[in-house]
């Protein structure tokens, strides 16, 4: 019996329905699925372009975007474009005869603020350069800012390690000055973060220099070296040509080595060169690093603080300047700087190099300043006194000031005492506890 052939008729019909189907089905999940695709790119594409545009420079260096919509001078965003050019030439241009043009690096510190609204109240042009790195509290630095800004001087967000923006400055303002205070700054942070010195005070002022001597014209350069320099030396007052071959911590060696790099630029490119040493600066909108600035917060707090004494039982001073005086000083360096003598990087003739001692030449016990504060802020302080860590302190530091008294009339005037009190009332005033520290509110009435 020869067996007839099954009917698939049926059975193909419903393979070639259901294979429709499948096909259907997957070109289906196929449009769906690039649909999905191309809505999920199109989501991340507006969640990274918000990110990029809320966020450039990275928020840890410009939290600035919080407050800088409509302002043109505290608008102060790292980029390019005409309106960017126009707000760097506008705030360095000056507006008195003879004025300079000033490029502050730093300007967003506490004494490169104060500096910045000296020169640009007597008429000199400033363009702030600062990086608001998170050493301590930004806001504070923001705050400096919004300061700056209310007075016209803008301040661009960029770091004196990144040559192209230096130079894209240099390119629009034929600067005649630079006062170069960006640094890495703390003598005791330094065994924390060694880098950050090297990078800070040795590359970023490399950086600068390389820029500065090819520009045209080269800027004068007057910039922050530090009373650390003097290290270990025993003799005082300290004089600018006393030893500074030993340095006691990595930020004075780093401070030291500024120095000696400014001889080199001097030497070969004629760049005009002024070093600063500056004593233990003090006053409103001051660092919150240093120690009467987080002695005033912890006394204000009821916490305990650490007054420390040497070794030997010894109390610990320091020549403690207040920042007025150290802005006169800048000031008459800056108007004492002869002009760099090369251009397009070469020397054409020797130039100034100089260095002065900056400070308030009446040295105080870190105990008395501790009295000091007791008494303006009226509460006593919790103190533990101990041994100086050994960490880079110095004991003592006493500054002999003839020499920028002979060459720009440098005095200083404030004492301790008072310049504290200002600093008191400034501190609680920022900080909105006036009314708490009433004594600090009537002594300056
Ligand atoms: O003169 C300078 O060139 C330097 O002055 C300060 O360095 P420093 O004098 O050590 O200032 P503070 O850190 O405010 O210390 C002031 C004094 O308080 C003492 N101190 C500090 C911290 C502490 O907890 N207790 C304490 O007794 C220190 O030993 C020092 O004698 C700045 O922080 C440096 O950036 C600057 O370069």
């Amino acid at each position: 019996m020869v067996s007839s052939p099954p009917d698939t008729s049926k059975t193909t019909k419903l393979e070639r329905y259901n294979s429709y189907i499948r096909r259907v089905n997957s070109t289906k999940l196929l449009q769906a699925s690039s649909k999905l695709l191309f809505r999920v790119t199109l989501l991340v594409a507006l969640v990274l372009i918000l990110f990029f545009t809320l966020n450039y420079p990275p928020i840890s260096e410009n939290p600035h975007h919080i407050h800088s919509k409509n302002n043109l001078f505290s608008s102060a965003f790292y980029g390019s474009g005409a309106v960017w050019e126009k707000q760097v030439r506008h705030s360095a241009t000056p507006h008195r005869p003879n004025g300079f043009s000033v490029l502050v690096t730093g300007a967003a510190g506490f004494v490169g603020t104060h500096c910045s609204l000296a020169l640009k109240k007597r008429g000199d042009g400033v363009l702030g350069l600062d990086n608001f790195n998170s050493y301590y509290d930004p806001s504070l630095k923001i705050a400096r800012e919004m300061l700056l800004g209310k007075h016209q001087i803008f301040v661009v967000h960029g770091d004196i390690n990144d040559a192209e923006l230096l130079n894209k400055l240099f390119d629009i303002v034929p600067f005649s000055h630079v006062l170069h205070l960006a640094a890495q700054a703390g003598v005791r942070y330094a065994m924390q973060n060694p880098l950050s010195y090297v990078n800070s005070n040795v590359a970023g002022f490399v950086t600068l220099l390389e820029v500065a001597k090819s520009a045209d014209p080269q800027p004068a350069i007057v910039w922050a070296s530090s009373s650390s320099v003097y290290g270990l030396n025993t003799q005082v007052p300290f004089s600018e040509g006393h030893r500074t071959d030993q340095p006691a911590s990595l930020y004075a060696a780093t401070k030291k080595a500024g120095e000696e790099i400014a001889h080199t630029y001097n030497h070969i490119y004629g760049l005009s060169l002024t070093g600063l040493r500056f004593f233990t600066v003090y006053g409103p909108w001051g660092r919150p690093d240093m120690a009467y600035f987080f002695f005033t917060k912890d006394i204000l707090q009821g916490k305990p603080i650490n007054v420390y004494v040497t070794q030997d039982g010894k109390e610990v001073a320091r020549d403690f300047t207040y920042i007025d005086d150290i802005v006169k000083g800048c000031v008459g360096a800056l108007d004492t700087a002869e002009k760099s003598t090369g251009s397009g990087g070469k020397k054409r003739g020797p130039a100034q190099l100089r260095v002065y001692n900056l400070g308030n030449t009446a040295p105080v016990t870190v105990n008395k300043l501790v009295g000091i504060l007791e008494s303006l802020l009226n509460v006593k302080a919790k103190k533990h006194m101990i041994k100086m860590p050994r960490n880079g302190d110095v004991p003592y530091t006493h500054a002999n000031v003839s020499l920028a008294c002979r060459d720009f009339g440098y005095k200083p005037t404030t004492d301790l005492a008072t310049g504290l009190r200002k600093f008191a009332k400034w501190y609680t005033s920022y900080y909105g506890i006036a009314s708490r520290v009433k004594k600090v509110i009537r002594s300056d009435d």
